[in-house]
């Protein structure tokens, strides 16, 4: 098991990881999730001890990593696939490796085969493309058959068949009985291959919980509903009558709306009685990819503004309305369901109140640019 207590890394007064406090247990693939430059990459260091904590601690099955007996052949991890020498072979590669941790060399023969590395074994490693990087990332972690695993984006630049392969691989590894943690972007590519979710947002903690838990919290049902294109006085119409009747409202891209809190049958009576035609109701469920944007948008460091094209911009043609403003980009909340209710699993724990000597640093603005490592 991996255990963090109170995680802490401050770089000068950039403060990566803030007091981070989680378990990622054996048996189940644990799924890491954060927008850019949430604290991810620095937490799986600190778990390695490749960075040590600026406050709390973070042990593997009980010890400090440097302080595990026989580290390399109880941890095993991916954090950056392009960190290999690449005038030597995939081969020669492992095999170094291999030998700096007494494990055989006819391993290596085993773990290039299990990431189908085979082929191009002897090749130089700096004609690799991105994906059979990350294939000899995830060799070199499987070399000591290691009962912990942690893979930092380990589907990174692989092909259709190569997700498809890691997703088996973790689950096949977390069914041995490994304690498997994996960072990730993708809620979706989680949603399909995590058991358990830890998601943080500007180095904080914002859910733990199970990937079951996450998709009932938010598989939240709505409706759209789409007026005559022609008529935009019945979208105000219904819009205002179906806030009236209870309803949330929300403009969907293509000008049809969003509508929770209401039954069909209800919003195609309320449209009647308004006198609004309808040329579209549906049922559908909001995404888990939008409920994890939903959940971690307060924690976006990288936040892009709609494109004004000064000087720049042509006119429209007749008839041709402007775009609608897109997710993310200067709309906070724009497309987003309603915000859960209270109680549901996957509200944030309320922040401890922060003490003298561990001020959130997030009351301040994130800083807009990502520092050079000076590693
Ligand atoms: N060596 C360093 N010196 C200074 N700041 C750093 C250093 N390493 C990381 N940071 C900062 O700490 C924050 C967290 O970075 P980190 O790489 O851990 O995030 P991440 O979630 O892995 O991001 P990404 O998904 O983009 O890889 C960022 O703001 C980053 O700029």
């Amino acid at each position: 098991m991996i255990e963090a207590v109170g995680l802490t890394k401050r770089y000068g007064d950039k403060t990566a990881v803030h007091d981070l406090s989680f378990q990622v247990r054996p048996g189940a693939v644990t799924g890491f999730l954060g927008p850019n430059g949430s604290g991810k990459s620095t937490t799986m260091r600190m778990i390695l001890g490749l960075d040590n904590p600026t406050a709390g601690s973070v042990t593997i099955g009980g010890f400090p990593y440097r302080k595990l007996p026989n580290a390399p052949r109880q941890v095993g991890a991916l954090l950056d696939a392009k960190a290999v020498h690449g005038g030597r072979s995939a081969r020669a590669h492992l095999l170094s490796l291999a030998q700096l941790s007494g494990i055989p060399a006819r391993r290596v023969d085993e773990v290039l085969g299990v990431v189908g590395l085979q082929e191009v074994a002897r090749k130089r490693s700096k004609g690799f493309s991105l994906g059979m990087g990350q294939r000899l990332g995830i060799a070199a972690a499987l070399l000591g058959d290691p009962q912990v695993l942690l893979f930092d984006e380990p589907v990174n630049g692989l092909d259709p068949e190569g997700i498809l392969w890691v997703r088996n691989l973790m689950k096949a590894l977390a069914a041995e009985g490994r304690t498997v943690f994996v960072s990730s972007h993708l809620m979706s590519e989680m949603a399909l291959t995590a058991d358990q979710l830890i998601v943080i947002g500007r180095g904080q903690l914002l859910a733990d919980m199970s990937v079951t838990d996450f998709i009932s919290a938010n598989s939240a049902d709505f409706a759209r509903v789409r007026t005559p294109d022609s008529e935009p006085q019945q979208r105000e119409k219904l819009t205002s009558a179906l806030t009236e009747a209870g309803g949330h409202v929300l403009p969907e891209l293509d000008g049809a709306l969003r509508v929770t809190g209401l039954a069909l049958p209800r919003i195609s009576d309320l449209a009647h009685e308004a006198d609004v035609r309808l040329w579209e109701l549906s049922p559908h469920q909001a995404s888990l990819e939008e409920a994890y944007m939903r959940m971690t948008q307060s924690a976006v460091d990288y936040r892009s503004t709609v494109d004004q094209r000064s000087g720049l911009q042509q006119p429209l043609p007749p008839g041709v309305q402007p775009p609608m403003p897109v997710p993310g980009q200067g709309q906070p909340g724009w497309y987003a369901p309603p915000p859960p209710q209270p109680g549901v699993p996957y509200a944030p724990p309320a922040p401890a109140a922060p003490g003298p000597e561990t001020p959130n640093p997030y009351a301040a603005p994130a800083e807009p640019t990502k520092p050079e490592d000076p590693r």
